[in-house]
């Protein structure tokens, strides 16, 4: 057997470099590249290999370890799943940071390769720094985190293990039913230990993403159970984006009359002017999908985990025939909702259903329906785009909560845009083929239901975990995906606050983004959610401590953000009327570097609510009536929802 000598560390690079996937034939490199932010935990190790010998890797040096992660998630999440990047970090609070994307990773479904450096495994030292050391058990290290958002996780504590944890690891990487997170955990002293490693462990390895095929009792269970009903919705969710199953579907609701509402991660799969395209689905779905849902007798959920969100926390599909059929390629997500099942890759599930419901003539009895929905929402959508303000008699969509505020912040902030009108114009101008990027706040609620899509797979939002901070860095690794077309992030003015860092690695790196920022002053859809839940305005606006109350409810802070990110090199635009963001979007494009448009709107003025019911923990008790009143009202509304 030929051996060659080598670090952990670098047979682990070698190894990368000889990964590739093959998808319906077509080969390509797996691992694109790596993030690192180097410590004592990485940089002697990982970052001596690199040094030497990346290879064809890619290395980019992150700002932040969350904000790096969720770059390469959000890379391969663009990429569909056919390619990814690796990120390695130090350890202790370095590896801590790659937590939350780890779990954003696994809750999405989007592979990703984490390398956080780990304690000696030797103890000698004993312990290093940053080690936490918990008294009853020594094995366990800052990385044990990982374990709980991890799909696959491994610890190299003797170099020859790095083998069987690398082939695992690619087979997770490249599992379409259970990917996410790969978390290879390095101790510092095993990265430089030396092994005469098989030759064959470095040999090219392709990995065949298999399409699974559906059986035939499942499509002969489909069938049966389409063909008795009359009124079927289709929800699209991310697996057809996956599965690059968009044409077939699109083909099929035209074919068989059937609609399709869309999920956060299916939206622009097609595009929403498709005669069927009901657009966004569930709890932040649109009047069209969701007045269709309420009626329909059949659900065919298609790559979709059924989220809360997406099922209306189950309560959204009223016809008492309503049944579930579900094609996924993971059987967990089938077997949700007792739905028939056809676990399968959606393309060729699709495929088959089509020969079947052909050959019987199958065809929906929807008549005029579909069009009267969208036109519906057609003439609601112009509404919203027209929302202006007016000092006297104006009533925001999300009314009755903080009304005098609105006057308050167009004082204080010099504008009286509204959410709804900034988000229509910002639709109108971009390219487009431009990709949009967005995770949390009210933001994903508004696009979900607002956003036309002219062209598939441009809308990128994040909504499995929802986590603030995404927007920014995703934008940065959808633009590494995707480096011909203009990428913008939608963040809320939180979200920017929370973690906006790979924009200065967006500069670094001379790959442009531009964040369409929107300020409202607050944690604006988490001060709705309280306040239509009796509660009152409490630590969601972001208000200076106030000396005689001794509360956050001073004055408004006023953050001049479009300063901040100058100071990075971001061309930067302050906007507070529709002509200067008119103006400021035009000059954004002409730019190369990395743009900002930083735009006061008014809190209250994005969407709200269309025949959808989220599900939220209330109190059940307490002092204030209001709150006893929203309790009731939830308990009545779980009454109307399925109970699995
Ligand atoms: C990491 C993370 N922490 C907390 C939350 C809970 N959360 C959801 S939206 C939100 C406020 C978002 O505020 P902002 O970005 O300003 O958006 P807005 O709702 O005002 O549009 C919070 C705290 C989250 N989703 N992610
Ligand atoms: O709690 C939340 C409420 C949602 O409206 C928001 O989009 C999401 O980010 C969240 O975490
Ligand atoms: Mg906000």
């Amino acid at each position: 057997m030929k051996t060659i000598r080598l670090t952990t560390a670098q047979a682990l690079i070698k190894f990368l470099n000889q990964q590739y996937i093959e998808f319906d034939g077509k080969k390509q490199k797996f691992v694109k590249g790596i993030f690192a932010i180097f410590g004592h935990g990485n940089v002697l190790g990982l970052g001596q290999a690199l040094e030497e010998g990346p290879g064809e890797l890619e290395i980019y040096q992150g700002r932040n370890e969350q904000g790096m992660a969720h770059a390469a998630v959000a890379f391969a999440k663009q990429k569909h799943r056919k390619q990814i990047m690796a990120c390695t970090s130090s350890i202790g609070p370095g590896a801590a940071n790659m937590v939350t994307a780890a779990a954003t990773a696994s809750a999405n479904n989007i592979p990703v390769l984490l390398l956080p450096g780990d304690t000696f495994a030797t103890r000698q030292p004993d312990p290093v720094l940053q080690q936490i050391e918990h008294y009853h058990d020594l094995t366990i290290s800052t990385n044990d985190a990982f374990r709980a958002v991890s799909k696959y996780w491994d610890r190299i504590s003797r170099p020859e293990q790095l083998m069987t944890a690398m082939i695992h690891a690619m087979r997770v990487l490249t599992d379409p039913a259970d990917t996410g997170a790969v978390t290879i955990a390095l101790p510092q002293d095993v990265q430089g230990e030396v092994y005469d490693f098989p030759e064959y462990f470095f040999k090219e390895r392709v990995h065949r993403i298999e399409r699974r095929v559906p059986t035939a009792s499942d499509l002969k269970d489909a069938v049966e159970l389409i063909k008795r009903k009359k009124k079927p919705i289709i929800i699209c969710g991310g697996g057809v984006r996956y599965s690059e199953a968009a044409d077939v579907l699109k083909r099929f609701s035209e074919k068989f009359n059937i609609p399709y509402g869309e999920t956060q991660a299916g939206k622009s799969a097609i595009e929403s002017t498709h005669a069927y395209n009901l657009g966004g689905i569930g709890v932040i779905g649109n009047l069209a999908a969701n007045l269709i849902a309420k009626e329909a007798d059949l659900v065919i959920g298609i790559g979709t985990r059924y989220s809360d969100f997406t099922t209306g926390s189950k309560q959204l599909f009223q016809n008492p025939e309503v049944d579930f059929l579900t094609i996924n390629v993971s059987e967990y997500h089938a077997y949700k909702l007792d739905a028939v099942k056809i676990v399968a890759d959606a393309k060729l599930a699709l495929l088959a259903l089509e020969r079947e419901l052909e050959a019987i003539g199958y065809r929906s009895s929807y008549t005029s329906e579909i069009e009267a929905a969208k036109d519906a929402w057609k003439t609601e959508l112009n509404r919203l785009y027209e929302i202006r303000y007016k000092e006297k008699g104006f009533t925001p969509e999300v009314a009755g909560h903080l009304d005098e505020v609105l006057p308050e912040f167009h004082e204080s902030f010099g504008s009286c845009l509204t959410q709804t009108e900034v988000i229509g114009l910002v639709n109108q101008l971009i390219d487009e083929d431009a990709i949009i990027v967005g995770a949390a706040g009210s933001l994903p609620g508004d696009l979900q239901r607002m956003w036309v899509s002219r062209k598939s797979n441009t809308y990128h939002m994040e909504y499995g975990y929802s986590c603030m901070g995404y927007e920014i860095s995703g934008a940065l690794g959808v633009k590494m995906a995707e480096p011909d077309k203009e990428v913008y992030a939608f963040a809320g003015d939180g979200s920017y606050l929370m973690l906006h860092s790979e924009l200065v690695t967006s500069i670094q790196e001379g790959k442009k983004i531009n964040v369409i920022l929107l300020d409202n002053a607050g944690f604006g859809c988490i001060n709705n959610l309280q306040m239509e839940n009796g509660m009152g305005s409490f630590g969601t606006e972001f208000r200076y401590r106030n000396p005689e109350t001794g509360r956050l409810d001073g004055e408004l802070m006023k953050i001049d953000f479009a300063q901040s990110a100058a100071g990075y090199g971001v061309k930067t635009y302050k906007v507070h009327t529709l002509k200067e963001l008119k103006e400021a979007i035009e000059d954004a494009k002409k730019q190369t570097v990395s743009t900002l448009i930083d735009i006061k709107v008014l809190p209250k003025t994005m969407t709200h609510g269309y025949e959808s019911w989220w599900h939220v923990g209330i109190a059940g008790t307490s002092n204030n009536p209001k709150v006893n009143e929203a309790y009731l009202k939830k308990e009545n509304n779980l009454k109307k929802a399925r109970k699995y």
